[in-house]
Order: structure tokens, then C-alpha cells, then sequence
């Protein structure tokens, strides 16, 4: 079995003081592996994530990285350390070139040949960004703009992405290139942690699924068991499964 890349263990987590949302969650990404969460509004998805690139703090439990203990580290330690968070919703610079996005992330590459090698490497992954390279951000497609998050999300080569709810806003095909691009990462090594609102279609790219429910993983197995599984369809896919 691949190396555990990023665990989080015990997790207790919430707002201010208000009652926890996280109440005593338990996830483990594999290297290489897209592990889906998913689950109703509210269930602590993307608190999940927040505690696990370090914009939350745990108020108990741990956050492994590579086996080393990283909770209450900040999220630019973290991505240091190799975990890159792409938010909800568009984070690109419209004003900006797709090349200054893209280069941003890789601010702390003080090595040129490095930082060159780091530019060929997504520009391959992603044709839009070697495309439009010159281009301004903001005339890109809500789906291409998506790339251009994922490219400068891979900049510094991090050993797994937190990406939430990638594909919010876009349309069907868009969302199916989005889904494309997450599976080319998956084989480039890098391993995922995946909040998707298709929920279903999640499922059927991603290795793992992990069901929340009240701050907890609910259900967990294989991510295309899950997708079949008729609870799910019922409880937290908004009807039948397919099939
Ligand atoms: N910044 C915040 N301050 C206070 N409460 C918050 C904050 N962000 C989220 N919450 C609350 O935490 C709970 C879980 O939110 P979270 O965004 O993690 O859920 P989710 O599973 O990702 O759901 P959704 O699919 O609706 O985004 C919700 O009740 C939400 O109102």
C-alpha cells in the first residue's frame, strides 16, 4: 500500500465558540490517491480542509503530513512542506497575465532552472496555461481559470492538493475537463483531498470516499462503492443512484 501523504486524526474543530463542526474526524490520503469528501450542507467538509492546510486551528486532534506532526502550522509552512489549498470559488488575478498567476506560485523558488522546470512541468499538465500564457486571466473561461488554480497550485510541486469544490459554476463540459485534470494529477503522483458538490461524479474519479455526516466520517470504502451505495442516494446525493 502507497505511503500515507496526509492524515488527519481526531479531529475537533468549529468557529469561535460555537459548538464544534469537526467532532472527532478521521482521514487518510495515500500518495497518488484522490480521497472525495462528501456529504449534506453544513456536514464540515470544508472546515476539513481549512484544518488540514492550517487556515483553522484544531481545538484538539492532530494533522499529520507526511507522518509529521504539522497541526497549528501555517498554511505558508505548510506549503513549504508540500500541501497546497486551491479555495472555493476563483481565485485567479483577472487583471493579471495567466504567466503572472502562474509564476506566483512559485514566489519562493529562489532557483531559475528550477523555477523554469516548474513552468514546463504545468504548462504540459494544463495546455490552456502554454496556450494563453500571455493572456490576461480574467478573459479565460470559468473552467480554464480553474486550471490556471491548479497550475499555480503545482508550482512549488506539493506532495498533495486540498482543491474545494473545483468544479462550482461550471458547466458540464468544463466540469468533466476539471474532473480530467484532477485525474492527470492523480497519475503525475500527487496525491488529492477532494470537497465536490458532484457528488457523484467525484466518486466515480476518486480512489477513496469518505461520507461526513455531523463532523465525522459517517461511511467510508472504495469511492465508486460508494457512489453505487443506494443509502447514499437517498441520504446525501439528492436521489437514486444511477445503475
Ligand atoms: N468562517 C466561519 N465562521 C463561522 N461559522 C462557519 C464559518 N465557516 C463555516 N461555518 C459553519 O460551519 C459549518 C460547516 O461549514 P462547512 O463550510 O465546513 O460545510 P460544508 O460541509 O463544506 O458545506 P457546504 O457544502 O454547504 O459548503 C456550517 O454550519 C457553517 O455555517
Amino acid at each position: 500500500m502507497s505511503e500515507t501523504v496526509l492524515s488527519l486524526e481526531d479531529v475537533v474543530a468549529g468557529y469561535g465558540r460555537a459548538a464544534p463542526v469537526l467532532r472527532g474526524l478521521n482521514v487518510t490520503v495515500r500518495a497518488g490517491e484522490v480521497v472525495c469528501l462528501v456529504g449534506p450542507n453544513g456536514a464540515g467538509k470544508s472546515t476539513a480542509l481549512k484544518v488540514a492546510s492550517g487556515l483553522l486551528a484544531p481545538r484538539s486532534g492532530r494533522v499529520l503530513l507526511a507522518g509529521k506532526d504539522v497541526t497549528g502550522l501555517s498554511p505558508q509552512r505548510l506549503l513549504g512542506l508540500g500541501l497546497a489549498h486551491v479555495l472555493q470559488g476563483h481565485s485567479v488575478f483577472r487583471e493579471m497575465t495567466v504567466a503572472e498567476n502562474v509564476r506566483l506560485g512559485g514566489f519562493t523558488v529562489r532557483d531559475q532552472a528550477r523555477l523554469k522546470e516548474r513552468i514546463e512541468v504545468v504548462k504540459d499538465l494544463f495546455p490552456v496555461v502554454r496556450e494563453r500564457w500571455g493572456g490576461m486571466a480574467g478573459l479565460l473561461s470559468g473552467g480554464q481559470q480553474k486550471q490556471v488554480e491548479f497550475a499555480r497550485a503545482l508550482m512549488l510541486e506539493p506532495s498533495v492538493v486540498l482543491l474545494d469544490e473545483p468544479s462550482m459554476g461550471l458547466d458540464p463540459r468544463n466540469t468533466q475537463v476539471v474532473f480530467d485534470q484532477i485525474d492527470l494529477m492523480r497519475r503525475t503522483g500527487v496525491a488529492v483531498l477532494l470537497v465536490e458538490q458532484n457528488a457523484r461524479r467525484a466518486l466515480e474519479m476518486a480512489d477513496l470516499g469518505c461520507v461526513l455526516d455531523l463532523g465525522r466520517v459517517h461511511i467510508t470504502g472504495p469511492a465508486r462503492d460508494l457512489a453505487a451505495d443506494p443509502r447514499l442516494g437517498r441520504l446525501y446525493l439528492g436521489g437514486a443512484p444511477a445503475g
